[in-house]
């Protein structure tokens, strides 16, 4: 294309005036251009340009001081190398022209430009947007692919099917029935068992032959026996019956056993014991606890003897101990509001000691008959009973206990087995007369029985002739194989202590039956009482 072509493409393309100079300018431009060039390497400090709108940043070569133009090349991209070279000079010149510009001497520069682009006189640094402060000519990354972020592994978002497992579930097939385990079926220990029947059976045994039980006495609470190699079917109280035997304290854990197991119960024991030869006895109780008392020494039953007490169903002795089922004596007074007043302070006691006793009047209106046994120990004498003797004669004696009248011989003295005392070596023990806790009161008048010749009763006296600080004289105590204890009749005495009462209602109110009644407010205060009343009155037990 020939110059004047080009000048009049460009005159269509440019309607400025301005363009004749540019282009009589641009002829000469390659003398310029190729001038500039040897200005190439030629630093300019930033000290050397003045004014604004400087270049921010340092040029370090003049073709980045030509790049600096803002030619928009790329609209222009069929020229040549060397129209390009030329355009970037151009381009350069541009640059050189706004700084001809901007120094007001500069010849106006034209920026040939594609139709609809722009001229960006980006007066900040060179393309610092770009990165450092080099102009990457050829081209510009516009598209920076890290392949290291995250969006080069992460696939777009979605929806997953479900919550995957980490690892198989713990897999529960089917639910299993908790065994029970049927207690009836292997209570038996072991090879013992026969050791354990066998034992178990002793004890039963012993009581009937008094024989020594091979097996100390059960000392908790055998509700039931376990029938060996079969349990009993049902339940009791929420609990096999094997499981009672096992269970010591069955009571707490099934609740007391129904009287109609226990009817059930006894025959098939019997039948059981039949069976294996051994003969049942009708004592051991089912449902009571069976707890055997330890032993106590004959030496502390000796003392109380000594003060007149009995004891009950004493076993066999074994090295000084026995065992004894209960301890008894009577006491008499001379009248009943004594009598009542010994049971009262008797009475303060248990409830200090948390201890009672069994007694009765039966035997008169003016004595006690007292047996004193331990019921949690299963009906026996203990340290408790020893004890509560003592202080019962320590009382009696202090409260003018007076020496047993003789027992009217003509009533039948009924026998208890179990009240055998056993012969001791030092001579045979009486028999125990507390045998007629069975008999009534009869009102049965009866001539009393004078106490033998050889107790004179003489020394007996009523409490009233003791002071209150005076302790009577010591009683004499019946030894330990005193005769039988005698019924009482205490008529005698009695009468004497009415007697003493009525004088001394004379000696105060008068004497009721005379005629003067001098002293006498009302005859309603008075008892009419009279001899014949009192002879009439002979209650003998
Ligand atoms: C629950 C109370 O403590 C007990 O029953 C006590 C009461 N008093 C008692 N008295 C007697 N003699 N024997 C006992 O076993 C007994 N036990």
């Amino acid at each position: 294309m020939t110059f004047t072509r080009a000048i009049e493409d460009e005159r269509t393309l440019n309607s400025f005036p301005i363009v004749d100079i540019y282009h009589l300018f641009l002829l000469d431009l390659t003398e310029v251009v190729l001038q500039l060039l040897t200005l190439k390497d030629v630093t300019i400090g930033t000290a050397g340009l003045s004014g604004a709108g400087r270049d921010a940043s340092v040029q370090t070569t003049v073709t980045e001081l030509v790049g600096d133009g803002g030619l928009d090349l790329s609209s222009l991209g069929t020229l040549s190398e060397l129209a390009l070279d030329v355009l970037g000079t151009l381009n350069g010149l541009n640059g050189l022209g706004s700084l001809l510009l901007t120094e007001g001497l500069s010849v106006v520069s034209l920026v040939p430009l594609t139709e609809g682009s722009g001229i960006d006189l980006d007066d900040g640094g060179l393309g610092e947007g770009v990165g450092a402060d080099q102009l990457v000519v050829g081209r510009v990354e516009d598209d920076t692919d890290d392949t290291g972020l995250l969006g080069d592994t992460l696939g777009s978002p979605g929806e997953v099917t479900g919550v995957q497992a980490e690892s198989t579930e713990l897999a529960v097939t089917t639910t299993d029935t908790d065994l029970v385990n049927a207690l009836g079926a292997d209570t038996g220990v072991g090879g013992l068992t026969t050791k354990l029947e066998l034992s178990l059976l002793a004890v039963l045994g012993a009581l009937g032959t008094s024989l020594r039980a091979l097996v100390a006495g059960v000392t908790r609470d055998t509700h039931l026996l376990l029938i060996r190699g079969t349990h009993l079917g049902g339940t009791v109280g929420g609990c096999r019956i094997g499981q009672a035997f096992t269970r010591p304290n069955f009571a707490a854990k099934c609740g007391p056993l129904p009287s109609h197991t226990e009817a059930m119960l006894r025959p098939l024991l019997k039948s059981l014991f039949r069976r294996q030869g051994v003969r049942t006895v009708p004592a051991v109780q089912l449902d009571a606890p069976k707890v055997v008392a330890a032993p106590i020494p004959i030496a502390r039953l000796e003392k109380l003897y000594a003060k007149g007490w009995k004891g009950v169903s004493m076993s066999e002795p074994i090295e000084g101990m026995v065992h004894v089922k209960a301890l008894e004596r009577t006491f008499a007074f001379s009248n009943f509001s004594t009598a009542f007043a010994f049971m009262t302070r008797v009475a303060l006691q248990c409830e200090k000691y948390n201890h009672h006793p069994q007694w009765t009047n039966s035997r008169g209106w003016n004595t006690i008959t007292i047996t004193w046994t331990t019921d949690d120990a299963g009906g026996a004498v203990t340290e408790k009973d020893l004890m509560a003797a003592k202080r019962c004669s320590t009382y009696a004696a202090q409260m003018g206990e007076v020496t047993p009248a003789t027992v009217d011989e003509s009533v039948p003295q009924e026998t208890d087995p179990t009240s055998a005392l056993y012969n001791t070596h030092d001579g045979e023990l009486s028999r125990s007369a507390d045998n007629d806790h069975g008999r009534s009161v009869t009102n049965k008048r009866q001539e009393s029985v004078m106490p033998p010749a050889t107790e004179d009763t003489s020394k007996v006296s009523t409490p009233s002739q003791y002071t209150a600080n005076q302790s009577p004289p010591k009683q004499h105590a019946p030894k330990a194989n005193a005769p039988k204890l005698l019924n009482y009749s205490a008529s005698q005495e009695r009468k004497d202590r009415i007697f003493g009462i009525l004088d001394d209602m004379k000696k105060t109110y008068g004497n009721p039956t005379t005629a003067g009644r001098e002293h006498n407010e009302s005859a309603a205060i008075k008892p009419q009482v009279t001899k014949s009343d009192i002879s009439e009155d002979t209650t003998t037990l």
